[in-house]
């Protein structure tokens, strides 16, 4: 049945996870919600500025969603309210694009299952490892076979983990920090990748936080992306210096995160970030397990 109104929340997610460069992702307790509403004409309200107008990414994902569905979009106003910071690298772009389809088929009276809604999400933004969390909640790899199709595995994340997520005031486009990465790597750094990939994931299910400072030790992107953020290093020491267990780039930054184990030790970590620099700002956050959630 169509709808004239629907609103989606969405979670903030954290991609790579350090090793899992493009296949791992989690979702986390922030989000943003869109709700559309047929109206006379298009309006947007809630969000910066800069996105309250037609170019607004939830708002062209819809209008493209429903195109796709051969559906003549109606006119919606759009109201975001918005809980996760612009810095980038906790999948604000998928929230979006999640948003936005997730309308176009409300509106068509089209039923999506979560699956089908990884899928076109995926093939919008490119790569599913922030989508797949979005979608499905918890922690996920995901790749896409040779004939494009999009394989999710979802896996429980121990209820010990805190993620303190450390945003700078400055964006790093995930555009710039794909092209400084190399197009290719030696054999020896995939090796060193894939063992650490299957233990990050036993790690965060586990609850194992020495495991985890061993395995979260990237080679393919991080190397690359740090320079793109002023604060990494400070933000590291900092961090890792006040128990945390793992330091990682959140997606392709300027957020970082830090995973540690339990409220107290996340408190000291974020206080230990803002020591660095009080201009950072900090979220001590869980794993959302729900994922989306549309009404
Ligand atoms: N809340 C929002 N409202 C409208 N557009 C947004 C919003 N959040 C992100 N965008 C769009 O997405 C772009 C940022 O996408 P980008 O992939 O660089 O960041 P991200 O999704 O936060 O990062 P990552 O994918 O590393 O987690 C913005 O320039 C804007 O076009
Ligand atoms: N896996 C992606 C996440 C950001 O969209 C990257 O690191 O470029």
């Amino acid at each position: 049945m169509s709808r004239d109104r629907v609103s989606v929340w969405v979670p903030a997610t954290s991609a790579n996870l350090g090793v899992g460069f493009d296949c791992l992702g989690l979702a986390l307790t922030l989000g943003n919600r869109f709700t559309f509403e047929r109206a006379e004409e298009s309006s947007f309200s809630g969000c910066e500025p800069r996105f309250a107008n037609p170019g607004n990414l939830a708002y062209t994902t819809y209008l493209e969603a429903s195109r796709a569905l051969g559906v003549k979009p109606s006119p919606v106003a759009l109201s975001c309210e918005t809980g996760i910071p612009l810095s980038g690298g906790l999948g604000s772009s998928s929230t979006c694009i999640v948003a936005g389809i997730a309308a176009a088929h409300a509106f068509a009276g089209v039923e999506v299952d979560r699956r089908r809604l990884v899928e076109l999400a995926s093939e919008r933004e490119g790569h599913p490892d922030n989508v797949a969390p979005a979608v499905l909640g918890g922690l996920t790899s995901s790749f896409t076979t040779g004939d494009g199709e999009v394989v999710c595995m979802e896996a429980p994340v121990s209820d010990a983990w805190r993620f303190v997520a450390v945003c700078p005031p400055y964006e790093v486009r995930t555009e710039d920090a794909r092209r400084v990465m190399p197009p290719s790597v030696p054999l020896a750094t995939a090796v060193w990748q894939m063992g650490r990939v299957a233990a990050t994931c036993h790690a965060l299910e586990t609850g194992d936080g020495e495991l985890l400072a061993k395995a979260c030790d990237d080679r393919l992107h991080e190397p690359y992306r740090r320079p793109l953020i002023a604060h990494y290093d400070r933000c590291r020491a900092a961090c890792l210096g006040a128990g945390a267990s793992a330091f990682w780039i959140s997606g392709s930054g300027s957020t970082m995160m830090a995973a540690c184990l339990g409220d107290a030790r996340a408190a000291a970590v974020g206080a230990a970030a803002q020591r660095v620099d009080p201009g950072l700002r900090t979220f001590a956050l869980s794993c959302c397990t729900d994922g989306t959630s549309i009404r």
